[in-house]
């Protein structure tokens, strides 16, 4: 019988344990069960919850796994979570930790549509992680200002630049602008370098004007698209992926996630919201704060996230992309960390370059190349100015 694993830590006395377990099997399941007369309790069998381990890990602190039954909810991510965390969620202090879908369950989500390989072969770049920019200070500017900064950045070597995930439908700057000004720019920047560069476009609005905002950004050219994913839901950009005319790779922007990732006693845990979760539900790559940059994440929890987006699966994989406050002097540690099939992403980084966000882009290209060639970042300032300035503002080794 197919079901959902839920293992969550949870507040509980040792003596409580078992008890408890069976009440969170139960309560979220068929309700009541020891009470039931025999009959009632072989028609409802199939539908009740579970224990399947519960473990003490601290004082007064517990790992409970439960199996839900899947003939209990209909296969999508709303009736998944309200079953295993709904009204559970509020009930003291309790975090899930993990979910695990059967592979016949895994079944009805559709995963990435590009995954990694699909975005390496967009970008023509297979041997070296990729490298990202995030438009900086464009609120408040117009057309010429953001064709500027996208030309400056694509001019650097940047493989995929991103819109900023608070840059909305204005006057200044709108979808249907913004996207034929910045791939005019890109095109421009091709015709001098060679290298094409890629454009993420913010798609915002309501929830149901999402598909249409959607379909102008293909029809007008964008190249990829960047979702505030958990301001939304999971199951709104599956919607999105699943849909067949927006044929377009989903990057996932870890905004409000903060509100249900953050607390050790309440909410979900990194790996499952923005790595197995934010996979499962289609997005070909997920942003979330690397272990040292400004807005900065536990490693441990850096490295679940990455590890579900990447670990063999049923689905195609998805790029890690540890961001905010990355500068050039973080890349062979960045690389270390999350290696190839990773992307370097940085705003601040690249637009606070002494020599402008161009400079930018090129020092972070060239710190990718040292740690490629087995150098020190410090051994390839000697032929990269560039990166030498980059390396005596931020640091580096
Ligand atoms: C917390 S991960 C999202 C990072 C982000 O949205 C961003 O704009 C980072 O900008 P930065 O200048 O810190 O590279
Ligand atoms: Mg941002």
């Amino acid at each position: 019988m197919s079901e959902v694993l839920a293992t969550y830590i949870l507040e509980v006395k040792q003596d409580n344990l078992e008890k408890k377990a069976e009440a969170i099997a139960i309560g979220l399941t068929v309700g009541s069960w020891t009470n039931l007369p025999a009959v009632e309790q072989e028609q409802l069998q199939r539908h009740k919850g579970r224990v399947v381990e519960t473990k003490m890990v601290a004082d007064n602190k517990a790992i409970i796994t439960v199996g839900y039954p899947a003939v209990n909810f209909s296969n999508d991510l709303p009736a998944v979570l309200t079953t295993t965390f709904g009204k559970f969620s509020l009930d003291g202090k309790v975090k899930l930790l993990d979910l695990s879908f059967s592979e016949e369950l895994k079944r009805s989500y559709p995963g990435p549509k590009f995954g990694i390989e699909g975005i390496r072969n967009l970008t023509n770049t297979y041997e070296r992680p990729l490298l990202m920019s995030i438009f900086k200070g464009v609120i408040g500017r117009d057309l010429s200002s953001l064709k500027e900064q996208m030309k400056a950045q694509a001019l650097g070597g940047i493989d995929i630049v991103k819109d900023d995930e608070i840059l909305f439908e204005n006057k200044l700057t709108p979808l249907e602008k913004r996207i034929p000004v910045c791939q005019e720019a890109l095109r421009e920047s091709y015709e001098e370098t060679g290298k094409r560069t890629l454009h993420a476009v913010n798609l915002t609005g309501k929830t149901m004007e999402l598909k249409e905002n959607a379909y102008k950004a293909v029809e007008l050219g964008a190249d990829l698209l960047l979702f505030n994913v958990f301001a939304y839901g999971l199951d709104v950009m599956q919607a999105l992926a699943e849909d067949p005319n927006i044929p377009l790779p989903i990057m996932a922007h870890p905004a409000f996630a903060g509100t249900m990732i953050s607390s050790p006693d309440y909410g979900l845990s990194p790996g499952l919201l923005l790595g197995k979760l934010a996979r499962m539900s289609g997005a070909d790559l997920v942003l979330f704060p690397s272990p040292y940059g400004s807005v900065a994440m536990a490693k441990e929890e850096t490295q679940a996230i990455a590890r579900n987006l990447i670990e063999e699966d049923q689905f195609k994989k998805a790029f890690p992309v540890p961001s905010a406050g990355i500068h050039p002097g973080l890349v062979p540690k960045l690389i270390a960390d999350f290696g190839m099939d990773s992307i370097i992403n940085a705003g601040g980084g690249i637009h606070g370059h002494p020599g402008g966000a161009s400079a930018g882009g090129k020092a972070f290209v060239q710190a990718i190349d040292a740690v490629l060639n087995n150098q020190t970042l410090v051994e390839a300032t000697v032929d990269h100015p560039e990166l030498a300035d980059a390396i005596e503002l931020w640091g580096g080794k």
